[in-house]
């Protein structure tokens, strides 16, 4: 079989090109991580579809020409996409440990062209590098493959997996060769083989980064539903979801859950007297000191305006008390600073219990709800529970 190389590497060109065009318009919208890693790998695949052109027109640039302008922007292309991958999984980015490969596979294709031609040390050279590469992105990948929660992490570490395969087979099949063909545009049956896979490369992965920020929408889009733009607190659908997660543990575990509702006193005050703005900074600080007092079983999500909801599982009464209290105590403590004054602010507190045997958690919410209503009818800054 002799596919003639540069019509290969011509038809992998162009189909570079197409996906590059395809990432780069297709994510034109937004400006987070992610989209800068497809912008950027859509920047790698334009190297890569030059790399490509200047092997289809080998015939026209001198021998030397092709060898360094092609391996340095296919060289540089791999550089891109380590970092790219990296941007949209939102990992360290690890541009020094590519630039390295990138100087370094470079500077020996270079020494084992010009200055000690051998065109198997420069093949199993570059393919050493390019291995170094795929294991840096195998390793970016690896977490959210082990534990199954993103196919297209997995799809991105097999291409990856399969590029190291198809350079052990290229340079096992070419030291193997009594002749082997001295450059990769002259005609055999391993530089066919092997341009014609290497071009399988970009599709894959292009196809798999397209998926990987798919899923990365996706679960922006599940947060956005579940987190409190304000103080990043999960909302009532998370806290719902939370509780059914909750309530499911402690029925298997025969425990009870500790439900907490904390409401700001008078926070219609701090509006009326500072503005929207500065309410929202002290809602902020509240939640900064509800947080500081909660294991890190415990959960917190705003369930209204000035109103927190605190689910706190395996705790008894006194337990819950505790915390309550503790949380209270905080709060009552710290000085909130608004528009350069300090202003005390306090919380009232309704506790209640969530039995093992409960069906759901409206009940107990209903309880810390009355038991609420009960602290702020006795004077406010103060925790009441409720009988179960
Ligand atoms: N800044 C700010 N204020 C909010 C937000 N959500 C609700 N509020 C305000 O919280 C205040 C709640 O007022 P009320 O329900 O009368 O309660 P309160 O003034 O805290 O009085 P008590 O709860 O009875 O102690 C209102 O002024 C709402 O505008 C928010 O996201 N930001």
């Amino acid at each position: 079989m002799h596919l003639n190389v540069e019509t290969l590497a011509l038809i992998n060109g162009g189909q570079a090109l197409v996906l590059a065009l395809m990432l780069w318009f297709g994510t034109r919208d937004g400006s987070n991580l992610a989209v800068k890693g497809l912008r950027l790998r859509a920047t790698a695949l334009l190297l890569e579809a030059g790399a490509d052109f200047v092997l289809a027109f080998d015939f026209k640039l001198s021998p030397l020409a092709v060898l360094l302008v092609g391996n340095t922007l296919n060289l540089s292309a791999q550089a891109l996409t380590i970092v790219a991958l990296r941007m949209v999984l939102d990992r360290n980015l690890r541009w020094r440990e590519a630039l390295v490969l990138g100087v370094a596979a470079w500077l020996g294709v270079t020494y084992f062209s010009i200055v000690h031609p051998d065109y198997l040390m420069r093949v199993l050279w570059g393919s050493c590098i390019l291995t170094c590469n795929a294991l840096l992105n195998i390793t970016a990948l690896w977490g959210g493959c082990r534990k199954r929660d993103t196919r297209a992490q997995c799809l991105l570490l097999w291409t990856y997996v399969l590029a190291i395969a198809l350079m052990v087979w290229r340079n096992v099949s070419l030291w193997m060769l009594s002749a082997p063909p001295q450059g990769i545009g002259v005609p055999s049956t391993v530089n066919t083989i092997y341009v014609l896979l290497l071009g399988l490369q970009p599709l894959l992965a292009s196809v798999g980064f397209l998926l990987l920020y798919n899923e990365i929408l996706q679960r922006d889009l599940h947060d956005l539903a579940r987190i409190d733009p304000l103080t990043g607190v999960i909302n009532r659908l998370g806290l719902l979801e939370a509780s059914e997660v909750l309530l499911a543990r402690a029925r298997a575990r025969r425990e009870s859950i500790g439900v907490l509702l904390i409401d700001a006193d008078h926070f219609k005050s701090i509006n009326d007297r500072f503005g929207h703005d500065d309410g929202d900074r002290v809602l902020l600080e509240l939640v900064a000191n509800i947080r500081r007092m909660l294991r890190t079983s415990d959960l917190v999500g705003r369930v209204g305006g000035e109103e927190f909801l605190v689910l706190s599982p395996s705790v008894k009464e006194a337990d819950l008390l505790a915390l309550a209290e503790r949380i209270r105590i905080a709060v009552e403590r710290t000085q909130f600073h608004i528009a350069g004054q300090s202003y005390a602010l306090t919380v009232s507190i309704g506790a209640a219990i969530a039995t093992a045997d409960e069906p759901d958690m409206m009940g107990a919410r209903r309880r810390a709800d009355a038991a609420l209503y009960d602290a702020k009818r006795a004077g406010r800054n103060c925790v009441k529970i409720s009988a179960a």
